[in-house]
């Protein structure tokens, strides 16, 4: 809970330093972002500058929005719902559409919003978690080749259940203003590790290790195995 608190404190502020901007702010879904979309909503609507933040997703799980496994659904029902960001400022993914398609027409929406920086889109800020095996956007451990993708969004197939997701790939995560990692739990304490200690382990590390600024938001659990050295 503190470490959602922060981060939302932390994102208020990065906004409130740049009073006559509109931020580019990709969001990841899963469970570890619903509990600070639930806190945002509840205790820190009043203090956001909701009309000045355009939000897209960093990956989509191929499930109609009504679907429990949708990132943007979950969202939707926690915080925007009932938060006053205008509507047309929602860049979703849609779920439900053939995802090869949606994969193209989503990067090129996002050509079209955003401001490029070195030829791909530089969004202020890109949310990102990490499962516990590694895996960032929808890119999963082995799927690596997709980090280096010339798209801005590919389709990519979770390896456990086969589920279709559409994933932003390594460029335009690099490429952000800033990238930060929401990551919770003991369960995600050795991938922490990984990123803070080793090599480009897996996907996760990789943008952590090669992104052009990145910043950490983990609570104790996630940090036991973190050392100073
Ligand atoms: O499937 C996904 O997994 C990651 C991590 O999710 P979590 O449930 O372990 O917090 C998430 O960042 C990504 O957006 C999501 O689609």
């Amino acid at each position: 809970m503190e470490t959602a608190r922060s981060l939302i404190f932390h994102l208020v502020d990065i906004m409130n330093a740049e009073p006559d901007k509109t931020f580019n702010i990709a969001v990841s879904g899963g469970s570890t972002p619903a509990l600070m979309f639930d806190l945002w909503a509840n205790e820190y609507a009043d203090i956001t500058p909701w009309k000045r933040m355009k939000l897209y997703w960093v990956d989509e799980r191929c499930v109609p929005p009504e679907d429990s496994d949708s990132n943007y659904g979950m969202m939707r029902s926690l915080l925007l719902g009932i938060v006053p960001i205008p509507y047309e400022n929602v860049f979703r993914i849609r779920g439900e559409v053939k995802p090869a398609k949606e994969a193209v027409r989503y990067s090129e929406l996002v050509s079209q919003q955003v401001p490029k920086k070195n030829g791909w889109p530089e969004f202020d800020i890109v949310l990102l978690g990490a499962g516990d095996d590694g895996h960032t956007s929808s890119i999963f451990p082995g799927q690596e080749a997709l980090l280096s993708s010339d798209q801005i969004y590919v389709t990519s197939t979770h390896p456990r259940n086969g589920q279709k997701r559409i994933a932003m790939t390594g460029f335009p995560i690099l490429t952000a203003r800033l990238v930060i990692f929401l990551i919770t739990g003991k369960a995600k304490a050795e991938v922490v590790e990984e990123i803070c200690h080793s090599g480009d382990t897996g996907p996760a590390a990789y943008i952590a290790h090669h992104a052009e600024n990145v910043e950490l938001f983990m609570d104790a659990g996630a940090a036991m195995y973190v050392r100073n050295d």
